[in-house]
């Protein structure tokens, strides 16, 4: 389990990020992290993956202390991050990704199987360079595909894996993030402001103004969500596209 024990962070120009966020990311479930834009939902995912440094607070793996450690650290004892945005690599090409995710050289039976999760033909992309000329939506297949691969997970940040994605894409992925919830022994953290997501959630967690605002169960916050949602609706664009 990650927890992470009132985590603060501030830009060395002053700026409060995020603020006291006390979380428990349970093995065996899947969190969801949601909130409006700006909230600090990425922020608090890189925090995770060591891309960026808490000023307070710690972040606790299995009861160890990992705050100090390093991105490329946290990757080894399995923490593995989807960017919102998918880095490109000149010169890298899917299938060097994709093996270097799963610390071996991969037949093609397991790249057909990382890649078809999120609806790619491995023949089609295993020699393409990773770089300016892939799609936006097949970069972010690539990159989620990379953190599938993963060898010796604990625990799978997925930022947004909906951007860019197109609908039969999305599918196969809430497939994939259901079995990837029951896993033993890993936990998966998946940041989405998409109903279809937060409806397979284990728990979630609404993070707004660089806190958490509420956590809890979905069948208590998903409800709450909801209502909150509708009833913050504008009126007179209701009463608008009712006018039709
Ligand atoms: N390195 C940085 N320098 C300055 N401001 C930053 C930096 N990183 C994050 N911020 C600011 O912190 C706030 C939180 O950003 P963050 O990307 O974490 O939000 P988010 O909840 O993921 O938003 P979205 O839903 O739009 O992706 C934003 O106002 C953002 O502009």
């Amino acid at each position: 389990m990650l927890v992470l024990d009132k985590i603060g962070w501030q830009l060395p120009e002053g700026d409060e990020i995020l603020k006291n966020i006390t979380l428990e990311v349970p093995d065996g479930k899947m969190t969801v992290v949601t909130g409006p834009n700006g909230g600090g939902k990425t922020s608090l995912a890189k925090i995770i993956a060591g891309l960026a440094m808490p000023t307070e607070g710690r972040l606790c793996l299995d009861g160890e202390d990992i705050t100090s450690w390093d991105m490329t650290e946290r990757a080894r004892h399995g923490i593995s991050y989807a960017f919102q945005q998918p880095v490109r690599f000149k010169g890298l090409t899917v299938r060097d990704l994709l093996e270097i995710a799963a610390e071996e050289k991969l037949g093609m039976e397991r790249i057909c199987r990382y890649l078809g999760e999120v609806g790619l033909c491995a023949e089609e992309y295993v020699d393409r360079v990773v770089d300016a000329s892939l799609s936006g939506g097949e970069g972010k297949r690539i990159e989620i595909a990379t953190v599938l691969a993963r060898k010796n997970a604990r625990i799978r940040v997925f930022d947004e894996p909906e951007a860019g994605i197109d609908l039969w894409s999305f599918t196969n992925l809430i497939e994939v993030f259901q079995r990837l919830k029951q896993q033993k022994g890993e936990a998966l953290l998946v940041i989405s402001h998409q109903e279809r997501i937060l409806e397979i959630a284990d728990r979630i967690v609404v993070i707004a103004g660089g806190k958490v605002r509420t956590a809890g169960d979905r069948e208590i916050i998903l409800p709450r969500l909801l209502a909150e949602e509708k009833a913050s609706r504008c009126p007179q664009k209701q009463e608008r596209s009712c006018a039709k």
